[in-house]
C-alpha cells in the first residue's frame, strides 16, 4: 500500500512507500542510470541538497559495507527507488540500504515508478521535488545556495606518503580521489575550500586538486582570483566542480544541462587520439564550449552523447582538469590514467618523483 509520494514542483505526483526518515525531504530531483554503486553513489557529497533517482529497479542487493562510503555521511536529501531490498546478501553488508536511511535520517520512497519519473525529468529537466505522506502544495523552503559550505571539512588532515606532496581542496571530495592519490603513494593535505592562497602556500605543496563537489560552481565566484592564483603557481588538477572551477577561472562561462550526466557509461573522446572511454559522471553543470579561450585553453575531451566539453588543459600553465571522474567509484575505472597524467606533469615542473609514474 502507497504512504508517500514525490510531488514535483511541476506538478506531478509519484506514489510510492516510504523508506528512511519518515520527515519528509525537498530537492532537486536527479537521476543515475548505474546498475550497481548505489553505495557510492548516496554518500557522494556532490549530491548534497539532491534527491537521487535510481533508474535500476533493484537498490540495495549487496547491502551496505563499511568500505565502499565515499564520505562520512550521507548529504543527499533523499533517494527514490523501484524496489528497495531489505534482505541483502553479501559477506561485507552490515546494514541493509533501507535501514542505512533510517539511521541517518534520510527520506527515501520505494515502489516507485521511477521509469515514468525519469521520463519525466528528461522531458522537463532537473526539477524540484518533494517527499511526503500526503499530496499537499509543495511548500517554500529558502535552501542554502553554498552546498560546498555544508560538506567541506572544517579542518586540516594529514595522509604520509612518500612521493609528491597534493594539497587536496575540498568542495566535497569523494574518498577514491585521496585514495588514488594515496595508491600512489603521494602525501596527501586535505584542507577547506575557504583555506587561503597563502596558507596553502604555506603547506609547499608539490601540486593542487580542485576536488569534485555539490551546487553551482557560480556560487563560489569569489573563489576565482585564488583559484587562478593557484593554478598560476602549482600543477594543478581539477575534477568535476574542480573543473568547472579552474575553466571560471580564467574566464569561461559554466551553464546548467538540461537533466545532466549521471551514470558509470558515459562516453568520452580524447580529442588528441581520437580514443574512447567509457567514464563514472555526476554533473548538472558543464563548461560552455564557445565561452572557451583558445589562447588559454585547450580542450582535451568531448562526451560522444551530446558533444559537451569533458576536459581541459592549460596552455601555458601545467594544469588540467576533467568533466569526468577519473577516480570512478562507482563505474569504470578506464580513465585513472589522469592521476598519472598529473602527477607526470608534477615530477616535469618539481622533479619530485611519485610511485605511479
Ligand atoms: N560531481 C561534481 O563535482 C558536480 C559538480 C557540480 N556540482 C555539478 O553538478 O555540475
Amino acid at each position: 500500500m502507497d504512504n508517500g509520494y514525490l510531488v514535483l514542483e511541476t506538478g506531478e505526483v509519484f506514489p510510492g512507500k516510504l523508506i528512511g526518515s519518515k520527515e519528509g525531504a525537498i530537492g532537486e530531483v536527479v537521476f543515475n542510470t548505474s546498475m550497481t554503486g548505489y553505495q557510492e553513489i548516496m554518500s557522494d557529497p556532490s549530491y548534497a541538497g539532491q534527491i537521487i533517482v535510481f533508474c535500476y529497479p533493484l537498490i540495495g542487493n549487496y547491502g551496505i559495507n563499511p568500505q565502499d562510503y565515499e564520505a562520512e555521511s550521507i548529504y543527499a536529501k533523499g533517494v527514490i527507488m523501484g524496489e528497495a531490498c531489505h534482505l541483502p546478501n553479501h559477506y561485507s553488508s552490515e546494514v541493509a540500504a533501507p535501514e542505512l536511511l533510517e539511521k541517518l535520517n534520510i527520506s527515501g520512497l520505494s515502489d516507485v515508478d521511477t521509469r515514468e519519473l525519469v521520463k519525466t525529468i528528461r522531458r522537463s529537466g532537473s526539477v524540484k521535488g518533494y517527499i511526503t505522506d500526503s499530496v499537499k502544495d509543495f511548500p517554500t523552503v529558502k535552501e542554502t545556495e553554498n552546498w560546498v559550505e555544508y560538506v567541506s571539512t572544517s579542518k586540516v588532515k594529514n595522509y604520509p606518503g612518500k612521493g609528491p606532496h597534493i594539497v587536496l581542496l575540498d568542495y566535497g571530495y569523494k574518498k577514491s580521489i585521496l585514495e588514488a592519490l594515496l595508491y600512489a603513494d603521494c602525501q596527501v593535505t586535505v584542507v577547506p575550500y575557504t583555506t587561503s592562497l597563502q596558507e596553502l602556500q604555506a603547506l609547499q605543496p608539490d601540486g593542487v586538486l580542485l576536488s569534485n563537489g555539490p551546487g553551482n560552481p557560480e556560487v563560489l565566484k569569489n573563489h576565482l582570483p585564488k583559484i587562478k592564483n593557484i593554478a598560476e603557481k602549482f600543477p594543478t588538477l581539477g575534477i568535476c566542480l574542480g573543473h568547472q572551477l579552474l575553466a571560471l577561472a580564467f574566464g569561461a562561462i559554466t551553464e546548467k544541462l538540461l537533466f545532466g550526466h549521471r551514470g558509470g557509461n558515459h562516453p568520452v573522446k580524447d580529442l588528441a587520439t581520437g580514443k574512447v572511454f567509457i567514464t563514472s559522471q555526476n554533473h548538472s553543470y558543464n563548461v560552455k564550449e564557445e565561452s572557451i579561450n583558445h589562447e588559454i585553453f585547450s580542450i582535451t575531451y568531448k562526451n560522444i552523447n551530446d558533444g559537451t566539453v569533458e576536459g581541459l588543459q592549460h596552455k601555458h600553465l601545467p594544469a588540467l582538469s576533467v568533466q569526468f571522474h577519473p577516480e570512478a567509484h562507482p563505474g569504470p575505472q578506464d580513465t585513472n590514467f589522469i592521476f598519472e597524467k598529473f602527477l607526470t606533469i608534477i615530477h616535469e615542473k618539481t622533479g619530485v618523483m611519485s610511485y605511479a609514474i
